[in-house]
């Protein structure tokens, strides 16, 4: 597992994408997550120019994104104000190639609240939660981290992106809950906490990180993509399947049969238009015996036998028929 969190030199993040690269290349079962890297409440971490950079290059390499909202729009570029705006922009995440992507925190709920989206891609299905909550007034430092980290661990350990998502709300909200109360009990009756009074009570919640209180429940989001997400949705499925047409022309195949990723076998076009033909060719032949058989009371008798197909078509055996004059 690889953990990635912001940086702002270009040069190290076109290493950090060729590290991660090669590491997938040893080990296609790491999991790479790509959590904070941009900014918060508004307040961008990083230069401008190293969007293009997180959004086409790092962003597509990662397993799980966990964006807040302000990033969630940056990387998308589709602007979040209600649910549907936010699906579209888990689409247009999901369609990068991320398969699970969490929105950790977002405006879009009841007055007052947070809510948090979690949606996994497999296969083409795609299985959104949401949980919605009070919204605590403070400002916290570190908790996009917690709760990549937290998120991380849980799907480590129950590989249900449901329960790992309730249970890191859950230790999120304990946490929070902590901080501040320690931290007004520190600043004193009417005074706002200091950001270092805010520190994240992470000792102190220990247990409520191991053993996750059972708070939260995630709703199944059975909000439909609008028409326009569904479009989206659909030129993506279009974009990818216009890729397995290059992949398939570019290494001349139009078969390729896989095991375990790789190319077992493949028949190109030329092969497969030959076996075509050859089967045409027997057909014609063989109606063409019969008719003159009943036509001419001539007897039609095979004499020998010829390979036809191409051996790598499976080498298969046809019988080559000719005309023999029988009193
Ligand atoms: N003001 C808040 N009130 C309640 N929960 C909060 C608050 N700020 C953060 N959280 C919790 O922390 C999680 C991550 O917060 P988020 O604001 O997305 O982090 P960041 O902006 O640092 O990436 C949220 O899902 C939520 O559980
Ligand atoms: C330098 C720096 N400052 C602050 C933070 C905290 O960010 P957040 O509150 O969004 O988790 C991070 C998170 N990685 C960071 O790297």
């Amino acid at each position: 597992m690889c953990v990635f969190c912001y940086m702002g030199s270009k040069s190290f993040l076109e290493k950090v994408a060729e590290i991660i690269t090669d590491l997938k290349k040893y080990n296609p079962n790491l999991i790479y997550v790509k959590i904070h890297f941009y900014s918060k409440n508004n307040y961008v971490y990083v230069p401008q120019e190293l969007l293009p950079l997180y959004r086409d290059v790092i962003v597509p390499l990662a397993d799980i994104v966990t964006p807040n909202q302000f990033e969630a729009e940056k990387l998308s570029g589709i602007s979040i104000n209600n649910q549907d705006d936010a699906l579209k922009a888990i689409e247009c995440l999901h369609t990068k190639g991320v398969k699970v992507v969490v929105i950790s925190s977002s405006d879009i709920g009841k007055e007052g609240n947070m809510l948090t989206l979690a949606s996994t891609a497999k296969n083409g299905v795609r299985e959104c939660y949401k949980i919605e909550f009070p919204m605590l007034d403070g400002r916290f430092v570190g908790t996009g981290d917690l709760f990549a980290a937290c998120l991380l661990g849980w799907i480590h350990k129950s590989n249900s992106i449901k329960d790992a998502f309730e249970k890191t709300l859950s230790t999120m909200q304990s946490v929070i809950k902590r901080t501040l109360e320690h931290a007004q009990k520190l600043a004193g009756p009417g005074n706002k906490p200091t950001p270092a009074q805010m520190e994240l009570r992470l000792v102190q919640s220990k247990s409520d990180i191991e053993n996750p209180k059972d708070t939260f429940k995630a709703q199944l989001n059975r909000k439909t993509l609008s028409q326009s997400a569904q479009n989206q949705a659909a030129t993506s499925l279009r974009n990818q399947l216009s890729g397995l047409e290059n992949r398939h022309s570019s290494s001349g195949l139009l078969l390729d049969i896989t095991r375990g990723g790789k190319r077992v076998r493949g028949c190109t076009y030329a092969q497969v238009t030959c076996a075509f033909i050859l089967i045409l060719v027997i057909m014609v032949t063989s109606a063409m015996m019969r008719y003159l058989e009943r036509e001419s009371g001539f007897k039609a008798i095979s004499t020998h036998s010829v390979v036809l197909m191409h051996n790598s078509l499976n080498t298969s055996r046809g019988n080559m028929t000719h005309l023999s004059n029988f009193p």
